[in-house]
Order: structure tokens, then sequence, then C-alpha cells
């Protein structure tokens, strides 16, 4: 059974949960999506193949962190004080098995269905970051398109996009960044921001970090100051906070 903790996690040296794991709904898995050649899901069997960036999410929820235990209680206080954060969880949808066999696929979409846990989605990052002179919003391809623009306009910040190869028709500067197998590429168009923007990158999900840490040394070469990386998941098996150097991360549920 899948478990996910929420969680307010911010900085590299905190890294937080909860100690109730969230069942998801009945619904939170759909048969349909396991194909007849790929083998039913069992925890107790995963399968060996793991595909590009896409990450096996290992349980059991990990707990880790480096910062004080009473740090660590304040923070813990505060996530229990806001129930958004739990119901948030609840409607990520975990599907078996997809885009391959032994991946658990983390889906935003049944978020977005919910008007409600959308909504405070956004308001939670809003709340974070308005009045934090942030000048751009950088979105990655393709869900930080989701949740980026919202915030962007809420906190009166420029939304950039961080496109995957050859989809931006302008002038771009690219950074190639490591795969399991292989590399990939992201773009950015020249100009879209200046040396001296103060920057929130936002995506749905953290595994390895090799996306974001791409994203902030894109950004990081033309002058720019990244504040904060933002996502909705994160999945802390697989560290993705290690690669992303001095910057901080901060994300809602913590899953695995
Ligand atoms: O931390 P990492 O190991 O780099 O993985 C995280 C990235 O993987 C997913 O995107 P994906 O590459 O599947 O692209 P897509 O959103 O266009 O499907 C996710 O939306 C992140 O961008
Ligand atoms: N388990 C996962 N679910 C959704 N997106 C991902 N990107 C990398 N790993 C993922």
């Amino acid at each position: 059974m899948m478990q996910r903790a929420f969680v307010f996690s911010s900085s590299n040296s905190i890294s937080l949960q909860l100690s109730t794991p969230i069942t998801p709904p009945v619904n939170a898995v759909f048969p349909e999506r396991n194909r007849g050649w790929i083998a039913p899901y069992s925890p107790l069997q995963p399968p060996e193949l793991r595909l590009r960036n896409y990450q096996r999410a290992l349980p059991p929820v990990l707990c880790s962190g480096s910062d004080s235990v009473t740090n660590q209680q304040q923070m813990a206080s505060q996530d229990e004080r806001d129930p958004r954060i739990s119901k948030i969880s609840s409607v990520i949808r975990v599907i078996p098995d997809f885009p391959k066999p032994g991946i658990l696929f983390q889906d935003i979409t049944t978020l977005l269905l919910d008007i409600k846990a959308f909504r405070d989605t956004i308001d939670l990052f809003v709340e974070r970051y308005r009045g934090k002179d942030i000048s751009v919003v950088a979105g990655i391809e393709a869900r930080g398109f989701i949740f980026g623009p919202p915030i962007a306009l809420a906190i009166g910040a420029k939304f950039v996009p961080m496109r995957k190869p050859n989809k931006l028709p302008g002038e771009v500067i690219s950074e190639e960044y490591s795969l399991e197998y292989g590399t990939d590429k992201m773009e950015m168009h020249v100009g879209a921001v200046q040396a001296g923007d103060r920057a929130l990158i936002i995506d749905d999900l953290v595994a390895t970090g090799g996306t974001l840490s791409a994203a902030i040394r894109l950004l990081e070469r033309v002058g720019v100051h990244v504040v904060e990386c933002a996502c909705v998941i994160e999945l802390p098996e697989l560290k993705g906070r290690e690669r992303l150097g001095d910057t901080p991360l901060f994300v809602l549920v913590s899953s695995a």
C-alpha cells in the first residue's frame, strides 16, 4: 500500500514529515491501467525495470533531517494546524506500473479536479512567496506549467517556461542533464530573464532532482538568483534535494 505523508518541507537542511500516513481513497488506483502485458503491482515483487527519470517510489516514507528536533517539532505543529495539506495529499492519485512496471506514478490530474484542493495548493505557495520580492516564476514542462502561472499572477511575477528541446521558437540557452540512461536538455528563451532577477522554480514533483538542478543551473548561468524550488510532491527516497546545492526546496507532500 502506498503511503504518503503530508508535510511542509523547506530548506535543504530540513526534510520533515508527519507520522500519520494518509491512506489513499478507495478509488486511488485504477486497475484498467494495468494492461495485459504488465504484471499487477506487488510491493513484494517490485519489477527491476526503471525508466529514464521515472523512479520507483519505495516504501517506507523516510523521515530525515539535520535540523534540530525543536525546529522539526515546530514545523510539525504548524502542519497539523493546516488541514489543507492532508486534503491535497488525499486527492493525488497513485497509479502503479505507469508508464512502466514498477513505477508508482503520482498523478496530479486528480488534484486538479478538486477545485478546493487545487486552489489550496496554489494558495499555500502564494502565502509562502508573496512579498518575497520574487520577479520570475520559472515553470518546468509539463506539469510546472499548471502550477506556475497562477502563482506568478498572484505574487506579481512574470512566468517563464523551461521547456524540453526544440519547443521554443526564439533563441534559446540550454542545459543538459543526466537521466538514468542518457541525457536530456532543458531550454529557456534568451531575454526571458535578466541578471538580478529573483526566481522561484515550480514543478509538480521532485524525484532524483536532475530536472530541478538543470533549471537552477540554467537560471544561474544568466545571473538570476534562485530563491527556492517548490514542488507539490517529493519522493524523498530518491534524495533529489541533495542535488540542489544551496538552493532550498519546499514541498507540500512527501510520498513513498
Ligand atoms: O526529479 P527528477 O528525477 O528529475 O524527476 C522529476 C521530473 O519528472 C517529471 O517530469 P517528466 O520528465 O516525466 O516530464 P513531463 O512532465 O513532460 O511528463 C516531473 O514532472 C518532474 O519534472
Ligand atoms: N513516480 C513519479 N510519478 C510522477 N512523476 C514522476 N517523475 C519521476 N518519477 C515520477
